[in-house]
């Protein structure tokens, strides 16, 4: 089988990531279990800032992808910055070691509280997808006694092409600001002595396998910055966000380095400097979810593995529909069904891949495929679970990076 993910490998003991075998996890962490390769996220970030050189842009890691300290840690080891969208986010950068200055704030609603904090520790830029969130920035740093940096969202309406429930920049979306709008904002913003224009963004939505929309929503930005040169407004750099799609089955991803450099190339008369905001393309094929079969249960119409991984730990099937290849740990021969994979969770949509050929018996542990990014970060305690174990291997080692949530945290805030 052609893995999406480039770092497991099938060896005679079973799957294994990088050098480690799956079963070795499973033995010394228990199940489930989510599993990152170190290799496979470097080398994601590395066609990323190789792709273009640093002067030229600069890569801010979408955190919302997946926040684990230890893989923010790794990944500012290796220059990068950081795209976030909460102050919990913030404080995990700066937990992590990241700096202040390379970091951009997205989300749509602000918090006053989020925005003071995030002007205290000396936030890089703000993503501003608001008038009302314009004023309110302005307001707090004006209290503040600071000059918040500023970059306005705009909404270029250009469709993704991608899952609705993830696609950002068209008109009927939450997210950003119409260009016109925007032209007005900046030329307004310009005389606020607290506000420090630096930027303009977009970002159009996730998963994008097409890169021909990125390439047009580019356009509408540059016409923007065109125009906003032309009343005298001049900006720092252009973020032109992520969204880069990865294969989960057989989809053809976007080749990163081609994808950058033909953007960039739209830009090559302008000097601001180009920013993007990956997520998924960094950590999605790095990581998988060990789970192991409890029972098999086969119904009149249908046969079911239950494992010990539910929706409650990958919500993305029960969210999108989306698909998650599921492969056996150890493959055994013997009897081959069709069985739908899921959990212990009491809803008809906890599962975790449906309509799934394979040769199984209780105990045979599954490895889910490309669940490194926004598995673990979107997981919650339904049904009184604890959140899985997280473990980074790297080469021949492994090592926890988050221990299984133990129940008493479930109701430590609980009177
Ligand atoms: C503003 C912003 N930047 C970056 C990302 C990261 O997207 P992806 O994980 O698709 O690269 C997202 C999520 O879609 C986002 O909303
Ligand atoms: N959580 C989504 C992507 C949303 C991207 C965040 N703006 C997913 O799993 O595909």
């Amino acid at each position: 089988m052609n893995f999406p993910m480039p770092t497991l490998r099938v060896t005679a003991h079973g799957l294994a990531l990088e050098d480690v075998p799956l079963t070795t996890i499973a033995a010394t962490y228990g199940t489930p279990c989510y599993v990152y390769s170190r290799t496979a996220i470097e080398e994601a970030f590395e066609r990323y800032r190789t792709a273009l050189p640093p002067e030229r842009a600069e890569i801010c890691y979408a955190v919302k992808a997946n926040g684990n300290l230890s893989i923010l840690r790794l990944l500012a080891a290796r220059g990068a910055g950081f795209d976030i969208v909460s102050r919990g986010e913030l404080e995990r950068v700066l937990a992590a070691g990241g700096e202040a200055k390379r970091v951009v704030f997205s989300g749509v609603a602000k918090g006053a509280a989020e925005i003071r904090r995030a002007l205290e520790v000396g936030i890089g830029v703000f993503n501003v997808e608001s008038a009302a969130e314009l004023t309110r920035i302005a307001h707090i740093a004006r209290e503040m006694g600071r000059r918040a940096p500023v970059a306005l969202r705009i909404n270029p309406d250009v469709d993704p092409k991608t899952h609705p429930y993830i696609s950002t920049g068209l008109k009927r979306n939450k997210f950003g600001i119409p260009v016109a709008e925007a032209l007005a904002l900046y030329r307004q913003a310009k005389s606020m002595p607290e506000l420090e224009l630096v930027g303009i963004a977009c970002h159009i939505g996730s998963q994008l396998l097409d890169p021909s929309p990125l390439l047009e929503a580019a356009e509408r930005v540059k016409d923007a910055v065109e125009q906003l040169e032309r009343n005298g407004i001049a900006l720092r750099h252009i973020d032109l966000g992520g969204g880069l799609g990865i294969r989960y089955r057989d989809e053809t991803p976007p080749d990163i380095p081609a994808v950058l450099r033909a953007l960039a190339e739209r830009f090559a008369d302008r000097p601001e400097r180009l920013m993007f905001e990956p997520g998924r393309s960094l950590v999605g094929n790095a990581g998988l979810l060990l789970t192991r079969v409890e029972y098999l249960k086969h119904g009149e119409e249908q046969d079911f593995a239950l494992v010990d991984a539910g929706m409650n730990d990958l919500m993305r099937p029960a969210l999108y529909d989306a698909w998650h290849e599921i492969v056996p740990v150890v493959p055994r021969s013997g009897p081959v069904r069709r069985y739908d994979v899921v959990g212990p969770v009491c809803e008809s949509s906890d599962f975790l891949g449906r309509g799934r050929e394979l040769a199984l018996e209780a105990g045979d542990l599954l490895a889910v495929l490309s669940a490194g990014a926004y598995g673990m970060a979107m997981s919650s305690n339904y049904n009184a679970r604890p959140r899985p174990a997280e473990v980074l291997v790297e080469g021949a080692t492994h090592r926890l990076i988050r221990a299984r949530e133990p129940l008493e945290a479930l109701w430590a805030l609980e009177q």
